[in-house]
């Protein structure tokens, strides 16, 4: 795979691609944000609590977010940045309340203000990503997302989307079928092969470095890398074959 950035004119041969997989959150809606401001409640909140002098409780910040938090299924993102601050919890189990100081009593912490705002506030996908889903649609390329989080049905639904996925392999469907999170590229070749094209047919679209590396870490046709914060070179560096800044570059005679 040969690196590229979009430039006006070049936009990917769509009608040559037998399936696309896109990441949700920050690629198809904005909700990376809603994750993110969520994560930050919960991850300072705690740190505040923490009295051991071997931890580094200096506060939580986007930089955590992108990267240790980023992309990855719920759990793994509370486990790996406590790692980084030379923070370590007991597991808990997955329906641990959310007041219980374990790994997944803070996930489910956080999964409660994540929820509170998609309710309160909705959610629109990005313009731009509904342009390209229109051309997709119109010339009959087969589509999935592929997503880490156990609420993409939700946020699918409540963006307006859903019915235009063949295919939809998210957090529950991970767990359930005991497929490893990005970085790991299963829950993206799980993806082609339930749309039936085979993975070296098949594209890749994230904006997470976790989910640039689990495209990058399979045969895929070409993994591309959208830019909500994390940076082209980035994005580049950790497996993106082409980048932009908002999908409507990939569409052809769309705007570059
Ligand atoms: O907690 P959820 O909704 O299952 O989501 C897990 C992860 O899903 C990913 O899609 C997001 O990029 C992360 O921010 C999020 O932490």
């Amino acid at each position: 795979m040969t690196q590229e950035t979009i430039t006006p004119g070049s936009t990917p041969d769509w009608r040559s691609v037998g399936a696309v997989l896109f990441d949700l959150d920050g690629v198809l809606t904005p909700t990376a944000e809603v994750h993110m401001v969520a994560w930050g409640e919960m991850f300072n909140a705690f740190l505040a609590t923490v009295d051991d002098e071997g931890a580094d409780t200096s506060e939580y910040t986007d930089a955590d977010y992108f990267a240790h938090v980023d992309g990855k299924p719920r759990y793994d993102g509370v486990r790996d940045f406590l790692a980084s601050r030379g923070i370590e919890l007991p597991e808990g189990s997955a329906d641990d309340d959310a007041d219980e100081v374990t790994v997944r009593g803070l996930g489910n912490r956080k999964n409660l203000a994540f929820n509170e705002v998609l309710e309160r506030d909705g959610v629109e996908p990005y313009p731009g990503s509904v342009l390209l889903l229109d051309h997709l649609a119109e010339i009959g390329v087969p589509l999935a997302v592929v997503s880490s989080s156990a609420n993409a049905p939700a946020v699918l639904a409540a963006a307006g989307i859903a019915d235009r996925f063949g295919v939809v392999v998210d957090g529950k469907v991970a767990a359930t079928d005991g497929l490893p999170g990005k970085p790991a590229p299963d829950t993206y070749l799980a993806g082609a092969e339930r749309l039936g094209v085979p993975s070296s047919q098949a594209v890749v679209v994230e904006d997470a470095v976790s989910g640039v590396r689990a495209g990058a870490a399979g045969d895929f046709a070409e993994v591309i890398g959208v830019d909500r914060g994390v940076g082209l070179e980035t994005l580049r560096e950790n497996g993106a074959t082409l980048v932009c800044s908002d999908l409507a570059e990939l569409v052809p005679g769309g705007p570059a």
